[in-house]
């Protein structure tokens, strides 16, 4: 497929999120470049299919994200008009051993707190920028997962790194001045490096095995 394909799709796979869910869904918004390209993309359909409605994101601000990120979130959504909400974990951060144990880490600083925002908001579909080029436990994902209250919704899941940056740079969308300064992911500060390695070096140490942990401890 190529990029004009995987760019029809997306938005396919939105407008069918858009008439089953309502425009009540929100984009799970970092302020990274993949859910940027789904922010982007969810911003046109609704123009397109449902002019009123607005462009809901939802960011959970773990409190270790990088300043760089947190101030470009504020200003692309002051620029383009999100109705952005953001919620943060209910997590001593001071006393809180980051990164130490990642698995823990993840799941109360930000897979938890953002179910139960999802929950509390009472959003019925959740568009993420996960990617299944990411990582090998990304691979066989559906475009949507049911996660009992929501639904997940995938749309860029077949673009790689290169379709996500071609799409930036031919659609002026703005990404996050972190990126010109070598990092290729951005996540949470103790746990993002600069990658010379693999696209997130650093965060996908055993992914799998963690995400088969969490799974097991009852995080989704
Ligand atoms: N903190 C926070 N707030 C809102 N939304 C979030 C958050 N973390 C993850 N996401 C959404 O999930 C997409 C994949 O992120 P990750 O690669 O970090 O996910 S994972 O939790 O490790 O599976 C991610 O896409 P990217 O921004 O492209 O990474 C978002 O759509």
């Amino acid at each position: 497929m190529i990029l004009s394909e995987k760019m029809a799709l997306a938005k396919a796979r939105m407008i069918e999120v858009l008439e089953r869910f309502g425009p009540g869904t929100a984009v799970g918004w970092t302020g990274g470049k993949d859910s940027t390209v789904v922010l982007a993309l969810w911003r046109e359909v609704l123009r397109e299919h449902a002019a009123a409605a607005p462009v809901r994101a939802l960011n959970l601000d773990t409190g270790c994200k990088f300043p760089e990120v947190l101030a470009f979130r504020d200003r692309l959504a002051g620029e383009w008009g999100i109705e952005l909400h953001i919620v943060r974990p209910d997590v001593d951060l001071v006393r809180y051993p980051l990164a130490v144990d990642p698995v823990q880490c993840c799941g109360d600083l930000k897979i938890r707190p953002l179910n139960d925002a999802v929950t509390r908001l009472g959003i019925p579909a959740l568009l993420t920028g996960v990617r299944a080029d990411e990582n090998p436990d990304r691979a066989d994902r559906p475009w949507l997962e049911d996660h009992g209250d929501h639904v997940r919704a995938l749309p860029i899941l077949e673009w790689t790194e290169l379709d996500v940056w071609t799409f930036m740079v031919r659609e002026s969308v703005p990404w996050c001045s972190l990126y010109d300064q070598g990092y290729r992911s951005l996540g949470c500060m103790p746990c993002t490096v600069r990658s010379g390695r693999g696209e997130r070096s650093g965060r996908d140490s055993a992914k799998e095995e963690r995400m088969g942990q969490l799974r097991s401890l009852g995080y989704f």
